[in-house]
């Protein structure tokens, strides 16, 4: 069954430490019934960003909502909104169990959950056992059980992949899609794509507190290129560019070797074919999305 779908709709949001900008006219939209990367370098703006949007830290400018509401003026907050920011705060002494109990008691929450998010998150076993002993993947999951409590429709995670081995991850992916797929709206943010590549559906990429790109993951890398070799480079370069029709952008990299945007390979070795010229290698060059990701998020770099 699929409950509300709250989308988070971030809007000209600025926020301003003193003389350093953290925010800067910042506006995207999350949807729910998906899982959408918050993307960004060290000091980009995530945290601040994400803390604006549940309520933690004021905004100098702008609006966040959730639903059309701040999360101030949510009826049901913890009901509504999970949020797991770093760090944690665990009483060692105390055991999973006894953490969650205490969180569903402050949130209002029937104890009955307790063991439901226990279960969910994988933590049944360890339920009993005090928190000082529990490893990083461990504290991760006790976070988002906490988070989880009062089901919420709208899951905020900050960094959920820091400190997770590959078996963490894949409960992690799984676990997020389930919740997407019910409908929620859920932010993961990451300052490594690759790391949260096989997380997400979406990204809203951000740089230097304002936005670079938003959009499908898969719309992000744009079409692939083609790396041409042949002892005839120069008279097809010449002859790809001058039409009739639309033609590929073509860049010389080397003796020989052309790079070719905008076609496909087939398409490249056609018209090689037609104009009787010679091809010895064709390469299709998928742009990594890490890769791209660097592109779009230093200095030298200017964004389509
Ligand atoms: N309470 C604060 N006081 C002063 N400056 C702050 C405060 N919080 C954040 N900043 C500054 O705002 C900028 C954005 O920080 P923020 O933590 O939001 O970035 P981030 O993208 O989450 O980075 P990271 O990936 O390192 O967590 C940084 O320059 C940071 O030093």
């Amino acid at each position: 069954m699929t409950g509300d779908r709250l989308a988070i709709e971030v809007s000209h949001l600025t926020k301003r430490y003193g003389d350093i900008t953290a925010v800067r006219d910042l506006s995207f939209t999350v949807e729910p019934g998906a899982v959408t990367g918050f993307l960004g370098p060290n000091g980009a703006g995530k945290t601040t960003t994400m803390r604006m949007v549940t309520g933690l830290v004021s905004p100098t400018g702008g609006t966040a909502t959730i639903g059309g509401q701040p999360y101030g003026r949510l009826t049901h907050p913890s009901r509504t909104v999970g949020a797991v920011f770093g760090g944690n705060a665990f009483h060692p002494g105390h055991t999973a169990r006894d953490h969650l109990r205490v969180y569903a008691a402050l949130g209002g929450h029937p104890d009955g959950r307790v063991a439901e998010v226990l279960d969910l998150l994988g933590l049944a076993e360890a339920a009993d056992r005090r928190t000082r002993g529990f490893s990083t993947g461990m504290r991760q999951r006790l976070n988002l059980a906490t988070a989880l409590l009062g089901d919420p429709r709208v899951l905020l995670l900050d960094e959920p992949g820091n400190g997770l081995d590959p078996e963490g991850m894949a409960f992690l992916r799984t676990l997020l899609r389930r919740l997407a797929d019910d409908g929620r709206t859920v932010l993961v943010s990451s300052h490594v794509l690759s790391e949260i590549q096989q997380l997400v559906d979406d990204v809203v990429v951000i740089r230097r507190g304002e936005l670079v790109t938003a959009g499908p993951l898969s719309r992000l890398a744009g079409p692939p290129a083609v790396l041409v070799t042949s002892p005839d480079a120069e008279a097809l370069a010449a002859t790809l560019t001058v039409g009739p029709g639309p033609v590929p952008r073509v860049e010389t990299v080397g003796a020989g070797r052309l790079r070719v945007h905008g076609w496909d390979a087939p398409g490249v070795a056609d018209h090689a074919a037609a104009h009787r010229l010679r091809v010895h290698e064709l390469v299709t060059e998928h742009t990594g999305l890490e890769q791209l990701f660097l592109r779009l998020t230093t200095d030298e770099v200017t964004t389509r």
